[in-house]
């Protein structure tokens, strides 16, 4: 295993240009394949999960062009469903940005698949997506684990049913069925039931189905209706945002390490909710300035902690819990229940690691708090092959020298390159 020593830190300060959105890049590139004529791709993500999209597409006939890079790709659009005359077996790693909505994509497809992954995923929940389509006459198998993948899907024609989904594990089933349902035969009704988690990603899908020329009525994210027999049209050129989770971690070493760190690609144009981490780190006496694209931090004392719920900022919200660390008092994250079901048990891990670093932690089933410690120390800090976690203790040199992080190749789910990014405007 490969680890990464990080200097003691003392200082941040400069500009970076994020990499682009993976929630962006994966739902685009989907569309892209089922919509009717050429869509050029600009500042794609090249990062696993990507490729996992990608590779997919590419198995199922998609026919594209990768710039030698991989931030550009056109896509020549089916026009409709996806479909093969084979049975196809579909590796999607970890991706739930790839296995979710691919899922629902296939049941209204034609031919079998068997979509697979790594071992994580294989404990990562999509029983409540499956459940939501049954209704329609889909037949899918669990192979392993009942609810869980991997799956077989033998796409058939499906039957107009008004559809009932579970919105509180996950807001990546309702994203699937959002996606694929304006390619059924008839108009459909979609009803969240339980509480729908990481609310602001719906809106990333809706906007996204929007650029590709469908409507969806929302009613307050209650009940959605969309017509049936829709086609998806290519815009023609879409830029893909910068990824805003990935800003989290330079916009909090802003506020951290005096700053002014300047992040370029996301702000308040972006259509993703996890820009609205800034306004947590505002709300812990950061000073930040927003332009259309892009968002400064700066800070000139120490960090306030806060107690607040952070259900709409699932990732982001993790580099708030290291953030914690330069915080006076105890910083509670709350409602994240669902970061159990994510790359790690996120809640557990997160508690493991800053306990190693000898700060004060208490968890339970959906919060996290954290106390900083005048003793912080450091520690090398397991990953658990999750890039964010990965990416948040980078922050934590800013506390203390002997920050080591285990793996830290891990962060090419999302962001491959991101230790030299950061090295670049830390010192
Ligand atoms: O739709 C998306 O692009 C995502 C939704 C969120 O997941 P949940 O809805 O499972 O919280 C988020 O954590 C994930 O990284 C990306
Ligand atoms: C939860 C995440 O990923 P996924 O898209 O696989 O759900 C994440 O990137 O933090």
């Amino acid at each position: 295993m490969q680890t990464l020593a990080l200097p003691k830190l003392h200082r941040a300060a400069g500009e970076v240009t994020i990499p682009g959105s993976k929630s962006l890049s994966n739902r685009i590139l989907l569309l892209a394949a089922l919509c009717r004529g050429q869509t050029k791709v600009t500042n794609l993500l090249d990062s696993d999960d990507i490729r996992h999209m990608l590779t997919a597409l590419k198995q199922l006939g998609v026919d594209y062009q990768l710039s030698d890079d991989r931030s550009e790709c056109i896509v020549q659009g089916l026009a409709g469903p996806l479909a093969s005359g084979q049975i196809e077996t579909l590796y999607l790693g970890n991706a739930g940005t790839a296995m979710r909505p691919l899922a629902a994509a296939l049941c209204i497809g034609s031919g079998e698949f068997e979509l697979t992954g790594e071992d994580r995923m294989f404990e990562r929940p999509i029983g409540d997506l499956i459940d939501a389509l049954k209704p329609l006459g889909i037949d899918v198998e669990y192979l392993k684990d009942e609810g869980f993948p991997p799956l077989k899907i033998n796409a058939k024609t499906l039957t107009a049913a008004p559809i009932k989904i579970d919105g509180s594990i996950s807001s990546q089933f309702l994203t699937a069925v959002l996606m694929a349902a304006p390619l059924l035969k008839q108009a459909i009704t979609i009803e969240v039931i339980g509480e729908l988690v990481s609310k602001p990603y719906i809106d990333i899908t809706l906007n996204v189905m929007q650029q590709f020329g469908v409507t969806v009525e929302n009613q307050n994210y209650q009940r959605f209706v969309i017509d049936g027999e829709q086609q998806y049209v290519s815009p023609g050129d879409i830029q893909v945002e910068g990824d805003a989770s990935s800003a989290s971690y330079f916009l909090a070493a802003g506020a951290i390490g005096g700053g002014p760190v300047k992040v370029h690609g996301t702000g308040t144009a972006s259509v993703q909710g996890d820009t609205k981490f800034a306004n947590v780190l505002e709300q812990m006496g950061a000073k930040v300035t927003w332009s259309e694209n892009w968002i400064e931090v700066s800070a000139d004392g120490p960090l306030k902690a806060i107690d607040l719920d952070l259900n709409h900022i699932p990732d982001a919200a993790m580099t708030i819990a290291v953030a914690a660390l330069f915080a006076e008092g105890t910083t509670t994250i709350r409602n994240i229940y669902n970061w159990r079901v994510k790359e790690t048990d996120r809640i557990e891990a997160m508690a493991t690691e800053l306990r190693k670093l000898g700060v004060r932690v208490e968890d339970g089933l959906d919060y996290i708090s954290v106390t900083p410690s005048k003793e912080v120390h450091g520690a090398a800090i397991d990953t658990y092959n999750d890039h964010r976690i990965a990416m948040c203790f980078s922050l934590a040199a800013f506390a203390t020298d002997g920050v080591i992080i285990n793996d830290p190749g891990c962060t090419a789910k999302t962001f491959p390159d991101y230790f030299e990014r950061f090295s670049q405007i830390s010192e």
